[in-house]
């Protein structure tokens, strides 16, 4: 599984390396770039390669007051119909979510992966 940080996406190549899942890291209190992250969510989502390729966009830094909460990052990121955190069926979906997190805090990043990891399993 791949960990992206949103400006870091240019590293990925798909036709280079199999990816069996990608975790989205955003940062959720830095508005200027949120439009940043989308632009580069879309990218990946569009990509050939990855249409069946099991999304976790963490949002990042929610101890922070600025940080946006999950239904505005939802908004921003137009990411309205998503796969649910519980068990859902999978079948022909790419299953995405958000999860928001605060990697300093130690808080809400794992149940993001550890739902990912289960997909990749289930997906690939
Ligand atoms: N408050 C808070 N700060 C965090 C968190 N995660 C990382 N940071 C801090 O944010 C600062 C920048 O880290 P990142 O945003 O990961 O770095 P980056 O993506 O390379 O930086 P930019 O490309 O400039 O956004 C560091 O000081 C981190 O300690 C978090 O969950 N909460």
């Amino acid at each position: 599984m791949w960990i992206i940080n949103c400006d870091r996406v240019a590293v990925l190549q798909p036709t280079l390396h199999p990816i069996s899942g990608i975790v989205f890291l955003v940062d959720a209190k830095d508005h200027e770039r949120l439009n940043e992250s989308k632009a580069e969510l879309d990218a990946l989502l569009n990509m050939e390669e990855l249409s069946k390729t099991p999304f976790v966009v963490l949002g990042n830094k929610i101890d922070h007051p600025d940080a946006v909460s999950e239904d505005q990052l939802r908004s921003v990121l137009g990411l309205y119909q998503t796969t649910g955190k519980g068990k859902v069926p999978l079948e022909n979906i790419r299953p995405i979510e958000i999860f928001m997190c605060s990697v300093v805090m130690r808080q809400g990043v794992f149940p993001g992966i550890d739902i990912g990891i289960l997909w990749v399993g289930k997906v690939c």
